[in-house]
């Protein structure tokens, strides 16, 4: 375990201090690939604190309860995986090996919430677009510093947001409720509950309610990330990676068990955000952008990919939901 600084970028005086900010942001995402920030503006300790009382009145219901919404197909956007081998008629629901988790798409979309969120759509509508918009604001930094050039009509920095709009039809965020049971429930226990994986998707927020175990690979060591208490921690996922031909860092990370999770559950939330269907991950127009393109672990780098591609070829070579030997 090596001995880093983590990155807090404070976001207060937000406008006056935009292009500090805008460098701090690239410069983590560049080097450790994970920040937190603090002060900005999205979701409230309030709203957090909420978001998890749902999370924790859904998984602690009855399990025939929560596979009522479960995902049979790993292609549905919303609904439940389970922990534990179930059926939802003669179909298998998805299973992870360690946790259990419950997909989000915009609530006006939604055609099967679980009543725990449908009886509080409002909070839940309230904190989704509080983590969008928390999104796009990082995504505007990012091409603020990379200088990317701004939308000739509005000035605004919205290379990234233009092509992660919110009312698109297709979803293009998912908020996800984890719940890591305790072992004394599941009677296993395992000293890695989320295995080492980078996120597909473009960038990710995240909380751990108040058991840590989020490691990060940094320089080839697992660091661990603390917790800190009204922060958001930001993570670039490999989508950004490859967009920004390896400038932007898709840090491995994964979760242990700590010794809480013998008798506590572990709750987290995170937020992605993948790009529109159809956008090339390609084309960035920005001199801090690398010449060439690297090689990466999990998709060809010899030709262009767009979004949908770029996540087909992370699902062909996923082992997210095999088992672990
Ligand atoms: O639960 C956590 O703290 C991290 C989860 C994670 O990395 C993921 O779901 O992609
Ligand atoms: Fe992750």
């Amino acid at each position: 375990m090596s001995d880093v600084n983590f990155p807090v970028i404070d976001f207060s005086d937000f406008e006056n201090r935009y292009a500090v900010i805008a460098d701090q942001v690239l410069e983590a995402s560049k080097n450790i690939g994970f920040f937190y920030i603090t002060n900005h503006n999205g979701p409230s300790a309030d709203q957090f604190k909420r978001a998890f009382e749902m999370s924790e009145e859904f998984f602690t219901q009855p399990m025939e309860k929560k596979i009522q919404h479960g995902k049979t197909s790993l292609n549905t956007l919303e609904g439940y995986i389970t922990y534990t081998p179930q059926k939802l008629g003669d179909k298998d629901v998805v299973c992870d090996s360690d946790k259990e988790t419950y997909d989000i798409i915009p609530v006006s979309k939604s055609q099967n919430l679980a009543s725990v969120f449908s009886e509080n759509k409002e909070d839940l509508d309230t904190f989704y677009k509080g983590m969008y918009e928390t999104s796009m604001k990082i995504f505007e930094l990012l091409a603020f510093a990379m200088k990317i050039p701004a939308n000739p009509e509005t000035g605004a920095n919205d290379y990234f947001t233009s092509r992660h709009r919110y009312d698109k039809p297709y979803a293009t965020s998912i908020l996800r409720f984890l719940r890591y049971p305790n072992e004394e429930s599941t009677g296993r226990s395992e000293d890695v509950v989320a295995s080492e994986h980078t996120d597909y998707g473009t960038i990710t927020l995240l909380s751990q309610r108040d058991i840590a175990g989020l490691q990060v690979d940094i320089d080839d060591t697992w660091t661990e990330i603390p917790i800190v208490h009204d922060a958001i921690l930001v993570n670039m996922g490999g989508a950004i990676e490859y967009w920004t031909r390896g400038l932007l860092r898709g840090a491995l990370h994964r979760v242990v068990a700590t010794p809480e999770l013998k008798q506590k559950d572990r709750y987290s939330i995170a937020f992605f955000t993948t790009p529109e269907t159809g956008v090339k991950l390609s084309g960035i127009d920005s001199p801090v952008l690398p010449e060439k393109m690297p090689e990466f672990k999990d998709v060809p780098n010899d030709r262009e990919l767009t979004s949908d591609e770029y996540m087909a070829e992370r699902f062909k070579s996923s082992s997210y939901l095999k088992k672990k030997d």
